[in-house]
């Protein structure tokens, strides 16, 4: 059985610009993806990564999007930021391991990159790859993953 096409933000700031737009295109012609909403920056547009990744991981949040990329310089801010959203799970991931994980041991929805951090080529491939994962529900990492929502708000885990 084919999994569901999964929705998709993307987002940068001006040192994550090019890769945003490169990774942007790959999704839109990628059969594993329903939708593409880019929330910014545009050329010549100079917000800061907080105010992206937070729209974006918002997004998210609220059901609207099943997953967002991020791209800063170094995929750092761009994830602090989104981890400020309730819900959210962001990481920084620049190997094939830590992508497959992030989603299998830690459901993250959110997955950042570095420009100035690792070449596009494999960032594109990352991204291939990270497509192909869906988190199970049913296995021993969902309990985990749900100390880490007991956490969340009330400081205390469930
Ligand atoms: O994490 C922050 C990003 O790398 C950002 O693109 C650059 O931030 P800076 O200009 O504060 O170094």
């Amino acid at each position: 059985m084919s999994e569901q096409p999964l929705r998709v933000v993307v987002g940068s700031d001006d040192a994550g610009l090019e890769y945003k737009n490169a990774l942007k295109e790959d999704l839109e012609n990628d059969s594993r993806v329903v939708s593409v909403v880019d929330v910014g920056v545009g050329n010549d547009e100079h917000t800061a990564y907080p105010h992206v990744a937070v729209q974006a991981a918002r997004l998210v949040a609220e059901g609207s999007a099943d997953r967002a990329l991020l791209v800063c310089g170094t995929g750092l801010g761009v994830a602090i930021s989104a981890n400020k959203v309730p819900g959210i799970r962001a990481v920084t991931a620049h190997d094939s391991y830590s992508v497959e994980r992030s989603v299998l041991s830690n459901n993250a929805q959110v997955l950042c990159f570095g420009q100035r951090v690792i070449g596009l080529e494999l960032a594109r491939k990352l991204a291939g790859e990270w497509l192909d994962y869906r988190f199970d529900s049913s296995s021993a990492s969902a309990d985990k993953v749900a100390v880490i929502d007991g956490y969340e708000g009330t400081g205390v885990a469930c």
